[in-house]
């Protein structure tokens, strides 16, 4: 079976450069990106592909390339479903805010309506794919609203999740490790899974394109987020007894990392991870391992949640406490709000919780990041709801020039790993400072002792430097 015509329910960040990548690769193929919010899809179609809803290297040129002759984005819903032989869908599965499973559960009423506007509107047999990433056996619920509508349509339901890490998406979507596919074991299933690796073997290689079950899928996409977050808590909690022992994080990483077994990625002690899926994919793993009754499976999965809250408050903490344990009317300038470079997402930033924590103890906040918006930061500031939004704007200054925003502060706090940030006259910084002047390094991004030759007073995260403040 081969696919002339797909349709993905969902301009965001998986959807928009995912669809991307495939028109990029498959010409023959009509791809349309569909989605309510009528400013993102109109930002996608902007003619200036510099103003595209989201920022990713390499995407413009592909959009540049793909828009226009096989990739199409519209609002128009209903008839991009009506057109479709296969539908991804894409949207947003947040963690729940109300009712059973607040705070933990994945909210999925997005996804329902999709299966639901699915089911009204085909009138042809249709593969519908989750792309979003899933509770295990959400295809359940899927086909029960899918295969009840009485108007003799056929659909199978693939499950593909999606591995991309947003700032470098169009590498890892060219480049993929894997392409996971579940589906089925019938003769539909298996013609379904088929059709959709018959799409991604245009550019992967079959070896890289694994078959599973469909639970086998939804689960394992859960399971990656989940290990890739442990790592990054498992360093972070090595990174604070590093600094009360002397011994130096980053020597640590590089040392185990060599062991074939361990590797060396993603290793880095941070602040905190952030990123819109994280945090909410364990906790939606720990719903569902408490759900079923495995108490100590869902224990053991929340303690990387806990640590990795730990980490982000003891780095607030830490600035408090090495300024006299006074921020109170100081200047504290936020180099970068994005979760991590090469992004404007700031969802569940560390930076967010950082900046939270030291306007409660009356810091004045000065934030600067190369991609993220004034609108965008006092908005994630204001959806926290510590305090009100006239109190949020008389503490928070957002500039666009990283020189200013260093300029008589008291303390410099490294929240983003941006490349530019390396490369500033620190010297001069130095010279416009308070003194002493402060830097938080919470992604170690500076060799600490050339910038105590500056004169600066150095914290570097998980180093028991010398002088380490
Ligand atoms: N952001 C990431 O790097 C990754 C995200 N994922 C998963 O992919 C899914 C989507 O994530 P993002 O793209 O980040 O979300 P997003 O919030 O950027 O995009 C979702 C889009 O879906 C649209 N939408 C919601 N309901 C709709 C409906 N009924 N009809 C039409 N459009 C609708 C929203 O308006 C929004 O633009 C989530 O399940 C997430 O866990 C998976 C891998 C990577
Ligand atoms: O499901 C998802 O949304 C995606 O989540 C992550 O991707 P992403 O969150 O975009 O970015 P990562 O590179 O994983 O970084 C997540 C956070 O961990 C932090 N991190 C990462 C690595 C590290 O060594 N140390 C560290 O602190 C980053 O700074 C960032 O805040 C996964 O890497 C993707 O495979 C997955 O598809």
């Amino acid at each position: 079976m081969s696919i002339k015509n797909i349709c993905c329910i969902g301009a965001g960040y998986v959807g928009g450069p995912t669809m991307s990548v495939i028109a990029l690769k498959c010409p023959d193929i009509k791809v349309t990106v569909v989605d309510l919010n009528e400013k993102r899809i109109a930002a996608w179609n902007d003619e200036d592909v510099s103003n595209l809803p989201i920022y990713e290297p390499g995407l413009a040129e592909v959009v540049q390339e793909a828009r226009g002759r096989n990739l199409f984005f519209s609002t128009e819903v209903d008839k991009a479903i009506d057109e479709a032989e296969l539908i991804f869908i894409s949207v947003n599965t947040p963690t729940k805010t109300y009712g059973v499973g607040k705070g933990m559960a994945a909210d999925l009423k997005y996804i329902e309506l999709c299966a639901r506007q699915i089911a009204r509107v085909a009138t042809t047999d249709k593969i519908v794919v989750e792309k979003s990433t899933l509770p295990v056996r959400t295809a359940e619920a899927l086909q029960n609203i899918l295969h009840n509508t009485g108007k003799g349509v056929r659909f199978d339901i693939l499950s593909n999740p999606e591995f991309l890490a947003e700032g470098t998406a169009v590498q890892d979507l060219l480049n993929a490790d894997r392409v996971l596919i579940g589906g089925e074991n019938t003769l539909g299933g298996q013609k379904a899974t088929e059709a959709l690796a018959n799409i991604y073997s245009n550019w992967i290689p079959e070896e890289r394109i694994l078959r599973t079950s469909v639970w086998s899928s939804e689960l394992s996409k859960l399971t990656a987020n989940a290990f890739l977050a442990q790592r990054v808590s498992s360093i972070n909690a090595m990174s604070e007894l590093c600094e009360v022992t002397g011994a130096d994080v980053q020597e640590v990483a590089r040392a185990i990392g060599t062991d074939s077994r361990i590797g060396p990625k993603f290793l880095k002690a941070s602040v905190g991870f952030g990123g819109s899926c994280f945090q909410k994919d364990i906790l939606n793993l720990v719903y569902i391992a408490k759900s079923y009754g495995l108490n100590e499976v869902a224990d053991y999965w929340e303690q990387v949640i806990i640590m990795n809250d730990h980490q982000k408050r003891r780095f607030a903490e830490k600035i408090v406490k090495t300024l006299f344990n006074t921020v109170s009317g100081k200047k504290i300038t936020l180099l970068g709000w994005a979760f991590k470079k090469d992004t404007n997402d700031t969802r569940e930033s560390a930076a967010i919780y950082v900046a939270d924590y030291l306007l409660s103890e009356q810091a004045e906040i000065v934030i600067y990041d190369p991609k993220v918006s004034q609108e965008q930061i006092l908005a994630d500031l204001d959806y926290l709801n510590t305090r009100s939004e006239a109190e949020n704007r008389a503490l928070v200054t957002v500039v666009n020039n990283p020189m200013e925003a260093c300029d008589n502060a008291h303390a410099i706090a490294i929240m983003t790993e941006w490349d530019e940030f390396v490369n500033y006259d620190w010297k001069q910084i130095y010279n416009q400072m308070q003194k002493p002047a402060f830097i938080f390094d919470g992604r170690a991004i500076f060799v600490p002792s050339e910038m105590e030759n500056i004169g600066f007073e150095m914290y570097t995260i998980g180093l028991a430097y010398s002088k380490n403040i």
